[in-house]
């Protein structure tokens, strides 16, 4: 339907030249100007902005429509909670690339352009070889999106003179001047100006962080206002009643709308919170303080050498390369690399078990995830509502009630859509048989915080329309609607509501709720003939005429899937909207122990720490709004817990986003799906379980990998400081030093494949720092000692073949070192005996740096790295001293686990 647009609006501020922010600046404007160009579309009439943007309510052509997507850009999908992909690497590459670029500017102090050049080349490579994994994750990460992608419905024509039709295209490619048709569970794909619509409500807390779904009206007559847009410098954008903001979400209603900015500009493209950045992990927090510790160590081991090397032996020109090659050699340059491969094989591997990983870091997140809240319907339960009862006030059965209910669900799913299909809904009009006798003429969606629907009904009456009476009728919680009736309908006639009466009607909710039959009341009130729209301030002076009740079947995999989350170290807390009888009841057919419920109504008075002492695990949250499930979430945050929240409604959406890791299912409401990190196509708690087991892998496979490159780092760098002590000329030189770093580290790359000891992901871990250190300051001197080994067996080299000997003794170090600690980490992988075996890939890993180090002293690149082929005599002690040193690994691995109980 079409809405005449009304005059210009007095209360509007004065619209500025519009298209100056969105049109034409594809790269974004300033967020002043672009709320101003916001304003000023809101405040024009529509036939003004449908023409400052060439385009009609018939919608573009799909010419026109190409065209515009070529000259402004992709949009973007409003429910991309991203930038994730990229921060693991950014995490540990920043304080690398801060260390080089110090070392750069030490070598052009002193005068070293060798070093200098060498140096910019580390960087440029480090660089490259970050930027080429970048490009693969998020390539990576989009191709795992694109299963959980939002679409938007808009008007196109196939030509110019064609009837338009609606077509589903995916969000980002939406352009200015589309018609877009907005329904429920719709992620708002634009910036949009309304031309028309009907009960529509959108939930903007992704952006506002308000909780309370705001209502929408493309004219100022529809519908009581919320509060006017401020005029002045800062226009109240997101207050607009006829602007949708790119990234909100529609709750309930309909609407049509055109498009007045997309990508970056629009608002929030504007505030540079596109996509919004979610918290940052105890993950990236464990490897960004790892990758600062490594430079801190290094910072102090620099003077140290250079003070050493040059300010005592006045040898500058050996100093400087050594302190280089040690600088080189603790830097773990392929860290960033091989934790987000890590992370893409996690989620690839989820994703063929149907669960769609949207932001990479919630692989990790899934894993150590400790506590984990749910709501109950779906999750412990069927999502299948059966009606179970219709009662009128005094407890008899009343059909009349249940056709009351009927005609509510019916005209408000007609009038505005219900969201998502709201169970209850769904299970009134099963089988409702015919409904006439009354139209729907208006309508009050159902929300979260009212806990009511509402619908005004016209008699299908022959008399005038405006002289027939219409009825109000409303459903909701108990509580809920006892609050706006003054009387109640009983047997003996209508008798007021008083203290007695409620108190008796409260306590037969609280009886069936106990017997699992979730009851909502119904209330009817004769309304005259409405001369504007319904607004919440019409719900009162009603009558409650009964009840309907429902009950939804405890999902039968339920009970297992929280014993096995509760073997894996994963506390459960329910929170849910629901009455707390039902939510205990639940509870007890899924298993578990509940020792208190805390109602919704009694956390305005707890602060954040009593909050998260409450929420135990054997505690229930019933009657709680979606803004203090999501405090609940943050509260347990606060206090150092790692919450995943599972759950599937418009009313999660506040929670899935609060959460370390949010999870929801393939049938749930759009913002939820649009909120969560994790979605899981099939399945429900028990598909979870399976997912956390995955996440737990990876970080396994992860923390092993961070072990045994440190280990191997740390020990490289003790034994090239005891070379440079010792030996009569330059300890290894950097590049040796780089590319056995890179040889080594791309072998860890087959990590991925490795198998996990169940010890290690029976309970959710999160980084250890102390554990790392303990492991590296144990098992990285073994290291040391196998390399000044090599030294010692090397010493008199250099005397016996002249100049080039020097090179053997490097070329000795490189080969036995990548041989040594590429079979070394088989041993280090595993805990030793009953530990799952390696599979082939990384078998293969092991050997593979081994090869490297043999083959490349015939390769072309010998020269460039300064190495000589061993003679063949070199072979059998080196392998000796590599025998040795694997022999003394199995030693210090077995008494690290007699001492600590732990290996990896
Ligand atoms: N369509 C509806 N019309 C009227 N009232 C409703 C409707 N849907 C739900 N309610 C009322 O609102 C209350 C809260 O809704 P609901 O139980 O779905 O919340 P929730 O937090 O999503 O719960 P759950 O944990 O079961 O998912 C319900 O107990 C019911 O009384
Ligand atoms: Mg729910």
């Amino acid at each position: 339907m079409w809405a005449p647009d009304p005059p210009l609006d007095k209360r509007s501020p004065a619209a500025p030249a519009p298209g100056a922010a969105a049109r034409g600046r594809p790269d974004g404007g300033s967020l002043a100007s672009v709320r101003a160009a916001l304003a000023g579309y809101a405040g024009e009439p529509a036939l003004a902005v449908l023409r400052r943007w060439d385009t009609s309510p018939r919608g573009l052509d799909e010419n026109e429509a190409q065209d515009r997507l070529l000259r402004f850009g992709e949009g973007a999908d409003g429910s991309a909670r991203d930038g994730g992909t990229r921060r693991p690497v950014r995490a540990a590459a920043a304080p690398f690339v801060v260390v080089l670029i110090c070392l750069g500017l030490v070598s052009a102090l002193v005068g070293d352009a060798r070093g200098t050049v060498l140096i910019c080349c580390l960087a440029v490579l480090s660089g490259a070889l970050r930027f080429r994994q970048e490009a693969r994750s998020d390539r990576a990460a989009a191709a795992l999106r694109t299963m959980a992608t939002t679409t938007a419905t808009v008007l196109r024509r196939a030509a110019p003179g064609a009837d338009p039709v609606p077509r589903e295209v995916p969000a980002e490619q939406v352009v200015p001047g589309d018609i877009v048709l907005l329904g429920p569970g719709d992620v708002v794909p634009a910036d949009l100006r309304l031309l028309s619509s009907s009960g529509l409500t959108v939930d903007q807390s992704a952006l506002t962080g308000e909780s309370l779904p705001a209502g929408k009206h493309a004219t100022w007559a529809e519908g009581p206002l919320p509060a006017p847009p401020a005029g002045g410098p800062e226009p109240d954008v997101f207050g607009h009643p006829r602007l949708c903001l790119t990234g909100t979400t529609v709750v309930a209603g309909t609407g049509t709308a055109v498009a007045v900015a997309t990508g970056t500009a629009t608002y929030v493209g504007a505030t540079g919170d596109l996509p919004a950045r979610p918290p940052e992990t105890a993950f990236d927090r464990g490897v960004r303080a790892v990758s600062w510790g490594l430079v801190a160590a290094m910072l102090t081991a620099l003077p140290l050498v250079l003070a050493a090397g040059g300010a005592l032996r006045g040898d500058w020109s050996r100093a400087l390369p050594t302190a280089v090659a040690v600088a080189v050699a603790v830097t773990p340059e392929m860290l960033p690399l091989v934790a987000t491969a890590l992370l893409v094989r996690g989620a690839a591997g989820l994703s063929r078990r149907q669960v769609i990983v949207k932001r990479l870091p919630a692989v990790h997140n899934l894993g150590a995830m400790d506590t984990l809240c749910v709501d109950k319907t779906g999750t412990l339960t069927e999502r299948h509502l059966r009606p179970a009862c219709h009662l009128d006030p005094d407890g008899g059965a009343d059909p009349g009630v249940l056709r009351w209910a009927r005609l509510n669900a019916l005209w408000s799913v007609e009038l505005s859509g219900s969201p998502d299909g709201d169970a209850v809904d769904e299970a009134l009009l099963r089988d409702a048989g015919d409904l006439a006798g009354f139209e729907g003429a208006d309508v009050i969606p159902f929300d979260f915080t009212r806990r009511r629907a509402t619908v005004l009904l016209r008699p299908d009456d022959p008399r005038p329309r405006s002289r027939a009476a219409h009825v109000l009728v409303t459903k909701g919680a108990v509580e809920d609607v006892l609050d706006v009736c003054v009387r109640v309908r009983t047997r003996d006639g209508e008798v007021a509501l008083d203290a007695a009466e409620r108190a008796r009607l409260l306590a037969m909710g609280d009886r069936w709720a106990a017997d699992g039959v979730r009851l909502l009341a119904v209330a009817t009130a004769r309304r005259a003939a409405p001369a504007r729209s319904l607004s919440p301030a019409d719900e009162r002076d009603l009558t409650l005429v009964g009840f309907v009740g429902f009950r939804d079947r405890p999902d039968p995999a339920a009970a297992a899937a929280v014993r096995a989350l509760a073997r894996r170290g994963v506390d459960l807390i329910m929170i849910t909207g629901d009455h707390p009888e039902v939510a205990r009841r639940v509870c007890r057919d899924a298993g578990l122990p509940v020792s208190r419920v805390v109602l919704g109504r009694d956390l305005a008075g707890l602060d954040d720490a009593e909050l998260a002492r409450l929420a135990g695990p054997a505690t229930v949250f019933a009657r709680v709004a979606p803004a203090q499930k999501a405090r609940v979430v943050r509260a347990l945050r606060r206090a150092g817990r790692t919450v995943g929240y599972l759950g599937d409604g418009v009313n999660d959406a506040p929670a899935l986003r609060a959460a370390d890791v949010g999870v929801t299912v393939a049938g749930a409401a759009g913002p939820a799906r649009a909120a969560a990190d994790v979605i899981l196509a099939r399945g429900g708690l028990g598909a979870l379980e399976q997912a956390v087991v995955a996440g737990r892998r990876t970080f396994a496979n992860t923390v092993k990998y961070i072990k045994i490159a440190l280990t191997s780092n740390v020990g490289n760098v003790a034994s090239i400081l005891a070379a440079a002590a010792t030996l009569p000329f330059p300890a290894m030189p950097p590049l040796q030093v780089l590319v056995r770093n890179v040889c080594f580290d791309l072998s860890q790359l087959a990590l991925v494949h490795d198998r996990v000891d169940e010890s290690q992901i029976l309970r959710p871990r999160t980084f250890d720092h102390l554990d790392l250190a303990r492991f590296v300051a144990c098992v990285g001197p073994v290291g040391a000692l196998f390399d000044l080994a090599v030294f010692g067996l090397l010493w008199r080299v250099p005397a016996a073949h002249g100049p080039g000997g020097q090179q053997l003794v490097h070329t000795g170090w490189f080969v036995a070192n990548l041989t040594a600690q590429g079979l070394a980490m088989l041993l280090l992988r595993s805990r030793g005996r009953g530990a799952p075996r390696a599979a082939w890939p990384v078998l293969a890993a092991a050997a593979a740096p081994a090869l490297c180090g043999l083959l490349l002293p015939f390769s072309p690149l010998a020269a460039t790295l300064d190495l000589r082929p061993l003679p063949l005599a070199a072979l059998p002690p080196l392998a000796v001293v590599v025998t040795g040193y694997l022999a003394a690994t199995i030693g210090v691995r077995a008494l690290y686990q007699r001492l600590f109980g732990r290996w990896l």
